[in-house]
């Protein structure tokens, strides 16, 4: 029998979050290992033999090693979804290009906003969050409210790992960069539903909080310089 798929990570990082997600909606146990990121491990000789572009998350499925939260997910649900039910990653060409449309839009939008900001201050000593950088993430949302406008997640009417990565990111994002709900309804509605999930306030919430408390945190205690 094979070991558990072994996900080196941190909560509080928001790939991670939707690749803990992604592993709970699929009923899917992993062996948690920590990355200190801050203390460097993730440039550790042995980790980049893992992923030499030295993120994480990265999985190691009985020596498959899958690296970026997008193609784990991908990866975990082809492999690990029950018999006969493709929903949250399905295989049907125009629902997977669907799917993956906005997995990448996560992956070169969303994401990398919430980065620039949180980023700066966690790693290089920031004392304010500049408001160029918190509107250039807001602009980003009006991609996820299009979607919506089809059905109640981002591919239809149905969850898919594209909610689960989305999610992992709007979240942290909601944090320093309101939704506004006369312009954003159907988004705002979309959090509420991804957050109703039983499996959301382990594997999304208590990592966002650790994330958002460290950053305001450290905002806050600049500020006061
Ligand atoms: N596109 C990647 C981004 C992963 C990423 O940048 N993770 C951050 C932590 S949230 C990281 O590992 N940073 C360390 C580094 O870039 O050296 C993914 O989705 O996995």
């Amino acid at each position: 029998m094979s070991a558990k798929p072994i996900l080196y990570y941190a909560p509080r990082s928001p790939p991670c979050r939707a690749v803990l997600l992604t592993a709970a909606a699929l009923g899917l146990e992993l062996d948690l290992r920590l990355v200190n990121v801050k203390a460097g491990e993730h440039k550790s000789a042995e980790f980049l033999k893992l992923n030499a572009q030295h993120t994480i998350p990265v999985l190691d499925d009985n020596g498959t090693i899958v690296s970026d939260s997008h193609i784990i997910c991908s990866y975990l649900a082809d492999k690990y979804a029950p018999e006969g039910d493709d929903s949250l990653y399905p295989k049907d060409a125009e629902k997977r290009r669907l799917v993956d449309a906005r997995l990448y839009y996560d992956c070169g939008h969303l994401f990398p906003r919430i980065r620039f900001i949180v980023e700066p201050v966690i790693y290089f000593g920031a004392g304010e969050v500049p408001s160029d950088r918190v509107a250039y993430l807001q602009k980003a949302y009006d991609g996820l409210e299009y979607c919506l406008a089809e059905g109640d997640y981002l591919v239809g009417d149905k969850l898919t790992i594209a909610d689960l990565s989305c999610i992992a990111s709007v979240s942290t994002a909601e944090a320093f960069a309101p939704i506004e709900p006369d312009q954003f309804p159907r988004l705002v509605q979309w959090v509420k539903r991804i957050q109703a999930l039983p499996y959301y306030q382990k594997n999304n919430q208590e990592g966002l909080d650790m994330l958002v408390g460290l950053v305001k945190g450290l905002l806050a205690e600049r500020q006061q310089k």
